[in-house]
């Protein structure tokens, strides 16, 4: 077998480019058309890092230097294998590469299929055509690692390749069946030694096959590129086409199929040249399609219809029973006698002898929409379309996308002038079930569903079906994380009808990639509110989301633990409206562009959170310096963890009293800014023209020191703080029981170790008629029942105003509990009264349900009621 004879072989061209099977691949390498495709790593990698991708044909000849016995190539169809393969082998020939193959043999296993019921080593490589002379037989058999196997159409075979399962042999001059023979090869059972290369749709037939696997990924935008300027000799043409792909169908997967853009450019070609419109949605070009290869044969009406319902037929089948490829016998039963010359268009035909020959659709997409027109072009009556949804589910994801599109007669018309009006009744049923079932969806929220239903919409592309469909509740939420690219635009193209949405919710969603944020750029600016918590944003997406954020409603913007940082925050913070930057890993840095989206004007900014980014003092003190300005609305800031101490302190306060400072509330949980922080802020709480109300200073190494400073601020007629949050610092006695006389203000003291004596302080306090205090919220003070007494009483008092307590975890025991209840029976004002964690038992439940019942102004004739009710114990 000499190397001319191969190129003598794979170069011949056999049969025709068809629009739908592709330009053949001879045609392709002869006329210096090939483009690599690429390997699927990029998918691991994300789609944004296109540059550098590992192509096919490195992939291939990298994994066959390295293993000596099997590589697997697995790509969905028209995704280039044999394309590749075919290169490869004609690259060897020409001695370009893979020299230390001395012998390579190149088989599609659908043709050998087709032609063998059982042969043996020898034959196969004696007879198959343009093969290898007789004396050279030998030297192959003697030499097997000089050998390469080539196997193409690998998912032709019908069972697995599973070595337990066949009876593996060594002779090669053993008759066995095809499948055996390849499998003893695969297994290195015979000529052992011999490197074996085999291609695959993704099918499990090579499932227990070992080897190194190459994933097949095909053509992403540069390779489109490439692939339309090869095509259109006028670059501009070339570009308006690549342009409307990428736009209308360049998001779903199967524009990476070399195979479909062979396609798309042969018929937008044809539509030019017509001087037609380009198709706008994935539909809309199958009907373009299927119009095109229709009118391809000069059939009558009646004839047309027949074919497409047979084709439909054919595609129900395969559907259906998952069948990649039907017989000729098959072909027959579904009425495709009449049309032999017809359906080269529409399937990749196997084998030569006509009897043996075996049909499979160029293209599982074709094969769906073939289904979709020919249950509305038949005639007879449906059993209901979701039976029919039943029978496929799970297999043919594109049905319903066709349906909906099918059933507007819009879209519907070119067809209809071709094969006559489909069946009104089974399109009316079809639109009620779609007016009906998105309904239940959008109720219950389902992700896939709901997504489905977008795409759904957005193939039928009717605005006023939209808002039908999609109705004011649905119109809160209408998106969940980890949307795919096609997600995106059906999403789009909803809210874009819809005109505005409550929330763009994309929580979790693994990553933001530039091409997401470019698609959904609208559907934000349209959002009220915004939430990307945990997603990970590209840096290239944050421009989409700026320009989304300045022109639109966004009011609200969560960027939550998106690990931001710096760099990207700049990208967007011109735009920036209230936004929740916890976990963002920003720094120092970021806040002097907050600065100046503050001091902007046009800043909307009023609640911002900046917990847990690592600002520190540096930080806060340039953030202070556009609370100076009156430019800026801040009114909510949340600095919990944002490693600030008592440096940063006298800025804040010096920004609080400016005049200019609109801040309400600041929220400094979790930092250690101390007493001596406290006390510089105790200047601004005093100060007239301070406007802040709510001061949290939760777990910040404060003590007692800071607090005769606070008793003072607090007691100033200036002071406009309403409630103080000192939880989980150390206050000291004396310090808790200066804070105990303060004016109302709501209190709360968790975890400060307050003891018995403040307890008592306190409780006299809530009962000498000055306190208005409402709320108290003292729990993690393990004071006991003798501490929690004072409360009792002052809660029981008529001068007390409490209305919530919060006591949990303060050491409460069921002896507390008559006390506890005669108080709660006194109070005129108590709502809410928080005990978890305490040291109750099963005996004080009946005194409190009594109490808690009777306090909700419960007969007590229910409780003869709940003792017959199971589920309430007490
Ligand atoms: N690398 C390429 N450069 C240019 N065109 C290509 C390339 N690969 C494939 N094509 C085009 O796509 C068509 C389909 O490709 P090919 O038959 O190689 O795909 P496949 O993965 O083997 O498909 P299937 O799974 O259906 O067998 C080819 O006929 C050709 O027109």
């Amino acid at each position: 077998m000499d190397e001319d004879t191969v190129l003598a072989h794979i170069l011949k061209p056999k049969g025709m480019s068809t629009l739908l099977g592709g330009e053949l691949p001879a045609s392709v390498i002869n006329n210096c058309k090939y483009i690599s495709p690429l390997t699927d790593e990029v998918q691991v990698r994300g789609r944004n890092e296109e540059d550098n991708l590992p192509s096919l044909d490195n992939a291939i000849l990298t994994a066959l230097s390295k293993e000596k016995r099997n590589v697997i190539l697995s790509g969905p169809e028209g995704s280039g294998k044999t394309t590749a393969l075919e290169k490869l082998v004609v690259d060897w020939a020409k001695g370009e590469h893979l020299q230390n193959f001395y012998y390579v043999f190149h088989f599609r296993f659908g043709e050998l299929n087709s032609l063998y019921e059982t042969l043996s080593l020898e034959k196969l490589m004696l007879h198959h055509p343009g093969h290898m002379p007789p004396e050279s037989l030998p030297l192959v058999l003697k030499k097997p690692e000089d050998v390469l196997l080539v196997f193409d159409e690998m998912d032709q075979c019908k069972e697995s390749l599973d070595p337990s399962i066949h009876s593996l042999c060594s002779d090669p001059t053993q008759a066995t069946s095809l499948l055996c023979l390849v499998a003893s090869l695969l297994n290195g059972s015979l000529l052992k030694g011999a490197t074996c290369l085999v291609a695959t749709r993704p099918t499990g037939c090579l499932n227990f096959v070992s080897g190194t696997r190459v994933q097949v990924l095909g053509f992403l935008k540069p390779q489109r590129e490439a692939y339309f300027n090869g095509f259109f000799t006028d670059p501009a043409v070339a570009k308006k086409a690549l342009m409307h792909m990428e736009r209308t169908v360049g998001f779903y997967d199967i524009s990476t199929s070399p195979r479909f853009c062979w396609t798309v450019c042969s018929i937008y070609k044809s539509l030019m040249d017509a001087g037609a419109n380009l198709p706008e949605t994935l539909s809309q070009l199958y009907v373009d399609i299927l119009i095109h290869l229709i009118q391809m044969l000069s059939l009558n009406e009646n004839s047309r219809t027949e074919l497409v319902l047979a084709l439909g037929k054919m595609a129900s089948h395969c559907s259906l029973g998952q069948h990649l490829s039907c017989t000729k016998e098959e072909m027959d039963s579904f009425g495709f006698q009449r049309f032999p010359t017809s359906v080269s268009a529409y399937f990749q035909v196997y084998g030569d002898q006509s009897d043996r020959r075996v049909f499979s659709f160029h293209s599982q997409m074709m094969q769906q929409f073939l289904s979709a027109v020919s249950y509305f072009l038949d005639k007879s009556m449906s059993e209901g379309v979701e039976k029919m949804f039943k029978e496929h589910k799970g297999r043919a994801k594109f049905l319903y996308v066709f349906l909906s599109a099918l059933s507007e007669p819009n879209q519907r018309r070119p067809l209809e002038t071709l094969l006559g009006e489909l069946n009104p009744d089974r399109i009316t049923d079809f639109r009620c079930w779609f007016k009906s079932s998105p309904e239940m969806t959008l109720k219950r929220y389902y992700k896939e569903q709901l997504h489905h239903c977008l795409h759904m919409l957005h193939q039928a592309q009717n605005e006023s079906l939209v808002k039908d469909i999609i109705t004011h509740p649905a119109r809160m939420n209408l998106s969940y994380g980890d949307l795919s690219l096609q997600d995106c635009v059906a999403l789009n193209y909803v809210v874009k009808c819809l005109r505005e949405i409550e929330q763009l919710d994309l929580r979790g969603n693994r990553m933001l990639t530039k091409e997401q944020a470019e698609v959904l750029a609208p559907v934000m600016s349209l959002s009220h509110e915004i939430n990307l918590t945990n997603t990970s944003l590209l840096i290239e997406a944050s421009p989409h989301l700026a320009l989304a954020l300045s022109r639109g409603i966004t009011k609200h913007l969560s960027l939550s633990h998106t690990d931001l940082r710096d760099d990207n925050f700049k990208i967007l913070s011109p735009g920036l409206r209230d936004c929740n930057l916890r976990g963002c890993s920003l720094t120092e840095a970021s806040c002097e562009d907050l600065v100046s989206v503050l001091n902007s004007g046009a800043s909307h900014l009023c609640v911002l959170v900046m917990s847990f980014n690592e600002i520190g003092d540096q930080g806060l003190i340039k953030l202070c310096k556009a609370l100076h300005s009156p430019h800026c609305k801040l009114q909510e800031l949340e600095l919990q963890g944002c490693k600030l101490t008592a440096a940063s302190m006298e800025a804040l306060s010096a920004a609080l009293c400016s005049g200019h400072s609109e801040l309400r509330k600041v929220n400094l949980m979790q930092n250690t800014v101390g007493s001596s922080g406290v006390e510089a802020l105790c200047r601004a709480l005093q100060h007239p023209l301070s406007k802040l109300q709510v001061l949290n200073v939760f777990d910040n190494e404060v003590t007692g020191e800071c607090c005769p400073h606070l008793m003072a601020a607090l007691m100033s007629e200036r002071c406009s703080l309403s409630e103080l949050d000192l939880s989980v610092n150390d206050l000291g006695q004396e310090g808790a029981l200066l804070l105990c006389k303060l004016p109302p203000f709501t209190n709360i003291l968790t975890r400060c170790e307050l003891t018995q004596l403040v307890f008592k302080e306190l409780g006299s306090v809530l009962s000498s008629g000055a306190s208005q205090l409402k709320t108290l919220t003292v729990g993690l003070n393990d004071v006991g029942d003798q501490g929690l007494k004072h409360l009792w009483d002052a809660v029981a008092h008529p001068h007390c105003r409490l209305e919530e307590l919060d006591v949990e975890m303060t050491g409460l025991t069921d002896a507390s509990v008559e006390d506890l209840c005669a108080a709660i029976r006194a109070s005129k004002t108590l709502k809410s009264l928080e005990l978890r964690n305490n040291l109750l038992t099963d005996a004080s439940v009946p005194a409190l349900v009594q109490v808690i019942l009777k306090y909700n102004e419960f007969s007590e004739d229910v409780f003869e009621k709940l003792d017959e009710c199971d589920k309430i114990r007490y």
